[in-house]
């Protein structure tokens, strides 16, 4: 059998007087386009960062690709675009390509000009984010969700296994979001790369889901998104507080 891609292994974190994770167990496999949803403070970002080894745990332990973390070498595999990354300064004077290539993990250093072989990954990374036509381009004159596809397009260049995005749509205008989420699942079903990803547009990232993580400190619910509606009214209540009406949606309940 092949081995979990992320499998949490009863994990908690606590950032000194804070408990941010409280047991913590759940597995990524190869091929899910996962949804991690919970409210402000719910350890979101936290599990994220545990799953990139950029925190440790405080308790438990986590095994990435069949490998304890501790040892685990092929960084590469696990792409990672961050909330903040296309909240750089806006006087930036980088060009897309640039960008792009800077997601090499093997770099080769600052290049008057690029070498034919990095040029062509770098257009291959573009094509996967519909973004080559802008490949000569200055990064600070996109849009925020063009800069989105292209932080993604940079974590793409490095042929990651799966990748994990930290609410990414955070700037872009509605009208976008749902053909970037479009762009995410031919992303997951064509090059099958697995996805995770922490948002709040439960709206329309559910189409394109094929499961869910409900957080808030402990997991109260990870599986099938059509499974979600057997989820409980306390299990939910415990999980979003007053704001359950906003997922009841997802897995087809209509309650
Ligand atoms: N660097 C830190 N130092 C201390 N406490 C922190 C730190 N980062 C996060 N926390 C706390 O840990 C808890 C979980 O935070 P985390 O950022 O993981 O939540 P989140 O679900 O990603 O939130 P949001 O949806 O608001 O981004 C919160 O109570 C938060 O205040």
């Amino acid at each position: 059998m092949v081995a979990p891609l992320i499998d949490i292994q009863d994990i908690s974190f606590d950032y000194e007087e804070t408990k941010a994770l409280d047991h913590i167990s759940m597995k990524v496999e190869e091929g899910d386009f996962l949804a991690i949803l919970g409210p402000n403070g719910s350890g979101k970002s936290t599990l994220l960062k545990i799953m990139l080894g950029l925190i440790k745990p405080s308790k438990g332990k986590i095994e990435l690709f069949g490998v304890d973390s501790k040892s685990f070498k092929n960084r590469e595999w696990i792409g990672y675009v961050s909330q903040k990354s296309n909240s750089f300064n806006s006087g930036f004077p980088a060009t897309v390509k640039e960008v792009v290539a800077g997601g090499l993990v093997k770099k080769t250093g600052l290049f008057h000009r690029m070498p034919k072989k990095t040029y062509e990954q770098v257009v291959e990374a573009l094509e996967a984010v519909s973004m080559e036509a802008f490949i000569d381009r200055s990064i600070s004159e996109l849009s925020g969700g063009q800069q989105q596809r292209i932080f993604i397009a940079r974590a793409l260049i490095a042929k990651p296994k799966v990748l994990i995005l930290d609410e990414p749509t955070v700037g872009i205008d509605h009208e976008n979001v749902q053909a970037f989420y479009d762009m995410l699942a031919r992303l997951n079903q064509d090059k099958n790369i697995t996805m995770v990803l922490v948002t709040h547009d439960v709206d329309t990232v559910t189409d394109r889901i094929t499961h869910v993580a409900c957080l808030n400190q402990t997991i109260h619910f990870h599986g099938y998104k059509e499974q979600l509606h057997t989820m409980s009214d306390e299990k939910r209540e415990a999980w979003y507080g007053h704001s359950v009406r906003k997922i009841h949606h997802i897995g087809g309940s209509h309650t």
